[in-house]
């Protein structure tokens, strides 16, 4: 980028369909969530030392690192433009992790906060090596998506990262600088280096989190292929976060060990993974279908809603927290099923077309009151990816980090990847 100064942003999202099954190969359908998102600003520095910011993980004092300590020797040698050449450094990664936090003004540092700081770096040093702009850098990061509640929170912060960092060592242009052409190619170059950052933060990802945070509006999603789904725009839906906290790594590894170790049932738990994919296959049919009423659709989904979320509590992703949703929703006569990997964090509710703001108000004030305390996110579906604000001319870091984050995507000028 040929501003020494921007902010980048990108969505969360919710998968309606395919949770789990989706890192087996099998059908997800999901969506960006426009109004919750995460931006990153970046400010180039002369002094070699990398700074990162993550006040919404409750960093006391940011890392600060110089980047000449960076391991760029163990980058294997690719070119970042080939995408296919591109394999997991698990070498590099594991001297990271002995380096990242050496250093760092004696503070406690959480899991999430090491996670994030180890997902950063395995970028950072990947992406300046064989750049030509050795520099050092400021980045500060601030999302309004819960962290860690199944709304791809950490996807959201691998794209922004994947994209100030390709645009900072000139790997790709800026939306600004680009045609056409030259976006599309910076989208995917972005979604494949965001893919490998959630590599870092949750194992075995499917990729379809960082898919939708690129890409944004709402997609099917199947071993890699992407493919723009229109009409699920029109259905609205209410996101409950329970509040309980889960780890989305630790969940992907509890399935993988029913299928791959034979007390856990592989057999029974394949079956389960092929009804999830026959699910998502049958909404998209519904979706698509020119004939069906609207009474039809409402009814149909509910149905699908109710059996993915009764084939993931058989997955052992489930939680009491979110069974109490459903309950709750269930009084006004709506259906809910977990989202993102369960084990607490969001729950998802459909909410029909004849459903008043009477009656969404009477489910939110029961899922917020004590003793749940459950918090309500009635947001839509859709909307932009991944883009870029050039700030050279008016945002400085302590207004950035000072603005309302709700404001942030109000500021004029933003430019959208896709
Ligand atoms: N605003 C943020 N600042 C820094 N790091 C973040 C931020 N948001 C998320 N992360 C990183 O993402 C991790 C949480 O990711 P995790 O995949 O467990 O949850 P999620 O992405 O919110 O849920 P899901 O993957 O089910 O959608 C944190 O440990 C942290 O490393
Ligand atoms: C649980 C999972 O299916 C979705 C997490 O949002 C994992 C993945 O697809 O990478
Ligand atoms: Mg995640």
């Amino acid at each position: 980028m040929s501003s020494d100064r921007y902010i980048v942003s990108a969505p969360g999202k919710v998968i309606l369909f395919g949770e789990h099954a989706v890192v087996y190969g099998k059908t997800a359908i999901a969506g960006s969530l426009d109004g919750l998102r995460t931006y990153a600003f970046f400010e180039k520095r002369i002094d070699g030392y990398v700074e990162l910011n993550l006040p919404d993980l409750g960093l006391q004092r940011a890392f600060l690192w110089p980047a000449s300590a960076l391991p760029y020797n163990l980058v294997n040698n690719v070119d970042i433009k080939e995408p296919q050449n591109l394999n997991f450094n698990d070498v590099l990664l594991h001297k990271i992790k002995s380096i990242a936090l050496e250093g760092q003004d004696n503070q406690q540092i959480n899991n999430f906060q090491q996670i994030a700081a180890f997902t950063f770096l395995y970028l950072y040093t990947c992406l300046e090596y064989n750049s030509q702009t050795s520099c050092g850098m400021t980045i500060y990061v601030r999302s309004n998506i819960p962290v860690g509640a199944g709304l791809g929170s950490s996807a959201s912060y691998s794209v922004c990262l994947a994209t100030g960092l390709l645009l900072a060592f000139g790997h790709i242009l800026s939306p600004y600088e680009s045609n056409e052409q030259g976006i599309k190619k910076s989208s995917e170059l972005i979604n494949l280096w965001a893919y490998q950052a959630e590599k870092v933060i949750h194992g075995t990802p499917s990729g379809v989190d960082n898919s939708v945070a690129t890409y944004g509006g709402a997609i099917m999603f199947v071993n890699g292929v992407i493919q723009n789904m229109m009409g699920t725009r029109s259905l609205r839906f209410l996101l409950t976060n329970t509040k309980v906290p889960r780890n989305t790594k630790i969940l992907i590894e509890n399935v993988r060990t029913r299928i791959e170790n034979v007390k856990g049932f592989p057999k029974i738990t394949n079956l389960i993974l092929d009804a999830i994919h026959d699910i998502s296959e049958s909404f998209k049919e519904i979706l698509g279908s020119e004939i069906m009423d609207d009474q039809e659709l409402y009814t149909k989904t509910e149905g699908l809603i109710d059996m993915c979320h009764h084939l993931l509590n058989s997955l052992g992703v489930g939680h009491p927290s979110l069974d109490k949703v459903r309950e709750i929703a269930a009084q006004c006569d709506l259906h809910t099923k977990l989202t993102g990997a369960g084990g607490g964090g969001c729950a998802l509710t459909l909410i029909r077309n004849d459903v008043s703001k009477e009656q969404i108000e009477i489910v939110k004030t029961a899922l917020t009151a004590s003793p749940h305390c459950f918090e309500c996110y009635e947001t839509s579906i859709g909307g932009h990816g991944v883009g870029v604000l050039d700030a050279s001319s008016d945002k400085s870091l302590q207004e950035f980090s000072e603005c309302e984050k709700n404001q942030l995507a109000g500021i004029i000028g933003w430019m959208y990847f896709a």
